[in-house]
């Protein structure tokens, strides 16, 4: 039961601006995430895909609603407490890499794992995500594909309960995206995490467990997926 209800979002509103410029971007969500089960969010430009990730991280607040994980409400959290939050059970992966320049592979890496109590073992990852040989490199010297891996490895390394992953494939081409897809998909098999996952990708659907469809922030779809596809047999 527990882990049938491991992420509930209820009645989740959000709205930027205010008198005439005011947008309701979520117009009253809910949807729950099973543990373990990768959630694809769907949707067009607009639609309100980012501003629930960043609710569900913690990174913005909602105007009403809430989420809660494991039952504790990040409402209820004072800001100690949803700081240590994110930096414990988070994982974000982004477009934009954000690695730090100065930094090699590993280090990078490393970074994430200084803020978990319980971090994976470093060379680990670096070998699951194929940037074991390249881990002496500095970001500005690896492709754009190997230096999504190393976002990867920094999130993962956390072992967080939750990896939230905008648009992760956006800035990639066609072989690469299955590569990082298919590494997300490892992960989420080999550790078990649950996986939030923002895209316009409609094929990247047929990887996931649940597909939530979003249009003008109400959720048009919530669908259950039984025949998953694996990432590399993905086609679009
Ligand atoms: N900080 C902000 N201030 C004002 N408006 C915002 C802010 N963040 C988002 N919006 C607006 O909220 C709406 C939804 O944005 P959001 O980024 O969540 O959509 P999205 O579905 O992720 O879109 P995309 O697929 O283009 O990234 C947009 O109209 C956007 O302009």
């Amino acid at each position: 039961m527990e882990n049938q209800n491991f992420l509930q979002i209820s009645g989740l509103k959000k709205s930027f601006g205010s008198g005439e410029n005011r947008t309701e971007v979520l117009r009253g969500l809910d949807f729950t995430v099973t543990k373990g089960e990768i959630c694809v969010l769907l949707g067009p430009s607009g639609s309100g895909k980012s501003t629930l990730l960043n609710i569900i991280g913690g990174i913005d607040n909602a105007d009403s609603g809430y989420i809660a994980i494991n039952g504790e409400k990040t409402v209820d959290m004072d800001e100690k407490t949803l700081t240590q939050y994110r930096r414990k059970h988070l994982g974000y992966v982004f477009q934009m890499y954000n690695l730090i320049p100065n930094l090699n592979v590993k280090e990078n890496v490393e970074v994430g794992a200084y803020l978990s109590d319980s971090p994976l073992d470093v060379d680990d990852i670096l070998k699951t995500l194929g940037l074991y040989e390249h881990r002496h490199k500095l970001p500005n010297q690896l492709s754009g594909g190997q230096q999504q891996r190393t976002s990867i490895g920094r999130a993962i390394v956390k072992n967080p309960d939750i990896l939230l992953c905008d648009e992760p494939t956006g800035a990639l081409d066609y072989k690469t995206s299955k590569e990082i897809l298919k590494l997300i998909e490892d992960v989420n098999q080999k550790y078990g995490n649950t996986v939030i996952m923002v895209t316009h990708n409609d094929a990247i659907k047929n990887m996931a467990d649940r597909v939530i469809k979003l249009r003008d922030g109400m959720i048009r779809k919530n669908i259950v997926n039984d025949v998953k596809v694996p990432a590399m047999e993905l086609d679009w």
